[in-house]
């Protein structure tokens, strides 16, 4: 059995002070990388959509944990426990692994979401990839979330996926997760308490109250073949109650303009372009007016129409995940990362000072220490952008540090004071900070030295290969 040897606070406390003061609710999933579009095809049965009804309050959680513990085939189980109470529509497991290479391999790579209700809320249900490879995945996955069901296998207990999604998901900002001990039908019950012990034990050194999270043990595939019910059914009601319960639904800033980071672009024949995201704050309707921001443009359009889960929407309220239709924009015009918002109240920037934590090694992050001028990709809302990083006051940063830094972009990308960003060399998580400041946009001569300090590198790393 892995045993749990990694440093016990997860963030520096005093950037985690900084964090904290700086970052709004709301603004906490600002930061993450963004790098699958969002699954919600748009395009089937425009014409017959149902009405969404907004009767309960929504809320975003998903499945994560170490590869092939069974977070698919728990997510369907879901969905078919609550569809057999008039609750959710059942969803197979081959329907949410549903891309041709996710069935050949027997495992999940684009994230997938779906829906449900409970007698008490209505949730989307994002379920991620565990596999090491498509982490990257999971990361835009878990931007989406209010809460996580952890899965853990009983046969296997704590793996390396397992430590890495709750890394990533503490350093996102996910407050509240439920663990769901998987395939008890196939361990014996003093290996199920030995995995209960090992996961409590881990949420403890990542900051979680070890102590007070819900366990549940169960079986996902004894609830989705209806086979031995105190394991299968019965578990995943259990699992529901305390999703229902533990994890709160979060306040959402419905009163200020409304953002919109977006997550795809979609193009349906006869009816026009559909942009895709979760919507960030603020209320958005049909008839909006609304300006598409990033990637060095600015459009301004009108919503022509919203719509959730293919079912039309009267008003999108922060949190949702929704599709907008946009009037006289064509899909080659918008990209993931642009911004849409009210009409002036946001702005693209390229030169900003920020808080940032940088990862020790057995966190996640790289062993060695980094000087001034090395660049990074950085990641917030939905754009990512190349980034050139300075050290004001110390000759260099080392794993597990904190500092201020001064970050200049290649290109100017929505941004403001507050917003959470990660940032990453390669595969590796280099660091997860905040916007502290916005300075004056770069000069052209400015951006152009980064671009060529940029170009040179890209050919090193090239020449290298
Ligand atoms: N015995 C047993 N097997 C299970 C259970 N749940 C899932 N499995 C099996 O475990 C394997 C992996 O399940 P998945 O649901 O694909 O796992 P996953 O966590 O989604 O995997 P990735 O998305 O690729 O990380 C499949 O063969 C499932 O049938 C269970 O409760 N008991
Ligand atoms: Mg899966």
């Amino acid at each position: 059995m892995a045993t749990i040897s990694f440093a016990k606070s997860l963030v520096n406390p005093a950037l985690k002070l900084v964090l904290k003061q700086s970052q709004p609710s709301h603004l906490r999933n600002i930061g993450v990388p963004s790098l699958t579009p969002l699954s919600i095809v748009l395009r089937r049965n425009y014409a017959e959509k149902q009405v969404f009804e907004r009767t309960k309050p929504h809320c975003n959680v998903g499945t994560i944990g170490h590869v092939d513990h069974g977070k698919t085939t728990l997510t369907a189980a879901i969905t078919k426990v609550l569809a057999d109470l008039n609750l959710a529509q059942k969803k197979g497991y081959s329907d949410i692994d549903n891309a041709p290479e996710e069935k050949a391999r027997g495992i999940t790579i684009n994230v997938a979401h779906v829906e449900y209700q409970t007698e008490k809320r209505h949730y989307g249900h994002t379920d991620c990839p565990g596999h090491a490879d498509y982490i990257k995945n999971m990361i835009t996955g878990t931007a989406q979330m209010d809460g996580a069901i952890l899965v853990v296998a009983a046969t296997d207990g704590v793996m390396p996926q397992t430590r890495e999604h709750l890394i990533l998901a503490k350093q996102i900002g996910i407050q509240h997760v439920v663990v769901f001990i998987n395939k008890v039908d196939a361990a014996d019950q003093e290996m199920v308490e030995l995995v209960e012990m090992e996961i409590r034990e881990l949420m403890t050194e990542m900051g979680y109250d070890g102590d007070k999270i819900p366990v549940i043990k169960g079986s996902a595939l004894c609830a989705l073949e209806g086979k031995s019910p105190e394991i299968g059914t019965d578990a995943i009601v259990k699992l529901l109650e305390e999703v229902d319960s533990f994890i709160p639904t979060p306040v959402r800033e419905l009163d200020k303009p409304f953002l919109l980071p977006v997550e795809s672009v979609h193009s349906i024949p006869g009816r026009g372009t559909v942009v895709t995201g979760r919507l960030y704050r603020g209320t958005l309707k049909k008839g909006t007016e609304c300006e598409i921001v990033g990637h060095g443009k600015i459009m301004k359009t009108t919503v022509t129409g919203v719509e959730m889960f293919h079912k039309t929407l009267d008003e999108a309220q922060a949190g949702d995940q929704l599709g907008a239709l946009v009037r006289a924009i064509k899909r080659e015009q918008i990209k993931r990362g642009m911004v849409m918002a009210k009409p002036g109240t946001v702005k693209a920037h390229d030169s900003l000072e920020a808080a940032v934590y940088i990862l020790s090694k057995e966190e996640g992050g790289r062993s060695k220490p980094f000087t001034s001028f090395i660049q990074l990709q950085m990641f917030s809302m939905t754009w990512d952008c190349a980034t050139q990083v300075t050290i004001p006051q110390k000759e260099m940063v080392m794993p597990g540090e904190d500092a201020t830094l001064n970050l200049r972009l290649v290109k100017p990308m929505v941004c403001e004071p507050g917003q959470r960003f990660t940032l990453r060399l390669g595969d590796l998580t280099l660091g997860t900070g905040v916007i502290t400041k916005i300075n004056a946009n770069l000069t052209e001569e400015e951006r152009s030295k980064i671009m060529e300090g940029k170009k040179a590198r890209e050919k090193a790393a090239a020449a290298k290969k």
